[in-house]
């Protein structure tokens, strides 16, 4: 890859061939990406796929193996205060703070950054106005999620880091925090890249996403583009005469029917054509890195899941 650096309108993160081991154990093997200012990007794999290895390599808590990046023209290794305050990250709870009180901590955080926002509007914003007295410890899982999110953009960062961030959320909570999320993108400006193991949760709220298996990105794009790309080739199944189920991806999947028919004695058993969804798609991937039938240089991989990163 040569046109790695800097550009007229340079991503806001920017990775080329992310490599990372733990001792032998190769769990990023080549990852690229190239996300852009004010974008909601989100990162969705299955338990294990690197996803939080990625952002902690990208937040600078992580040394990586190899490859290059730069977050917010900085390479993350050596990012020191002035651009870590530019970074919101969304992570564990705050369990070091239990006897705080949810006001009290906002307004404690509030006074590390140079131009952070008014608690109160802040408690507002994230819906905890009624627990601003609460003690951390006494609100619910929700409610500290939603605290974890307000300490995250309280210093108003032009870049937010949402790992796994609606766990534990009920159906409206989790739609309130999509809302907070486009509005903090589309209003501010702010670039987010959101972790999930929630396709439905990726195709709601990101603009584009990217399919992290066996530490490569298998697929990137808009979820309207993904999911045309997943629904390209058709699934047909079927019984063979001896009993074997078959199953085989086509473009053209009348002309595979039609083949069928001409070569079968009689009528085709458990004869099937669908489109597959992104939801098929993505869990495909997965079933098929579990089962080892990946190759492990890629090679093996359907045409319809190959994605530029850019
Ligand atoms: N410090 C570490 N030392 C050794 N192995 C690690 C370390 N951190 C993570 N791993 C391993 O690296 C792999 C990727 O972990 P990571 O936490 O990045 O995945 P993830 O996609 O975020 O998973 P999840 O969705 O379960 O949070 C896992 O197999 C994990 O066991």
């Amino acid at each position: 890859m040569t046109t790695f650096g800097r550009t007229d309108v340079q991503p806001v993160i920017q990775v080329r061939d992310l490599t990372m081991a733990y001792g032998d154990i190769d769990v990023l093997r080549g990852v690229d990406l190239d996300i852009h200012r004010g974008e909601v990007f989100a990162l969705l794999g299955p338990n294990g796929a690197g996803k939080t290895t990625t952002v902690e390599i990208l937040e600078g808590f992580r040394q990586r193996s190899g490859g290059e990046m730069s977050v917010l023209a900085t390479d993350p290794e050596r990012g020191g205060d002035a651009w870590r305050a530019r970074i919101g990250l969304v992570l564990q709870s705050w369990r070091d703070h239990r006897r705080w009180r949810v006001a009290e901590l906002l307004t404690h955080f509030a006074t590390y950054y140079p131009d952070s926002r008014d608690p109160a509007e802040l408690l507002a914003l994230v819906g905890l106005t009624d627990q601003a007295g609460r003690q951390v410890d006494r609100l619910s899982g929700g409610q500290r999620r939603r605290l974890d999110v307000a300490l995250g953009i309280v210093g108003r960062p032009e870049l937010l880091f949402l790992d796994e961030p609606t766990t534990g959320f009920d159906p409206q909570a989790r739609h309130e925090f999509h809302v907070l999320v486009e509005r903090l993108a589309r209003d501010e400006g702010v670039t987010v890249l959101l972790t999930t193991h929630d396709l439905a949760e990726a195709e709601r709220l990101a603009d584009r996403i990217a399919m992290l298996v066996g530490g490569r990105i298998r697929a990137c794009g808009t979820p309207s583009e993904l999911a045309r790309r997943a629904a390209a080739q058709a699934e047909v199944r079927w019984t063979a005469d001896d009993g074997t189920p078959c199953r085989e991806r086509t473009e053209d999947p009348s002309r595979l029917v039609w083949e069928l028919h001409r070569h079968a004695a009689g009528p085709i058993a458990d004869l099937e054509v669908r489109r597959p969804t992104l939801e098929d798609t993505y869990l495909h991937m997965v079933h098929r890195e579990a089962d080892g039938t990946d190759g492990a240089d890629g090679t093996d991989r359907d045409a319809d899941e190959e994605a530029p990163a850019a």
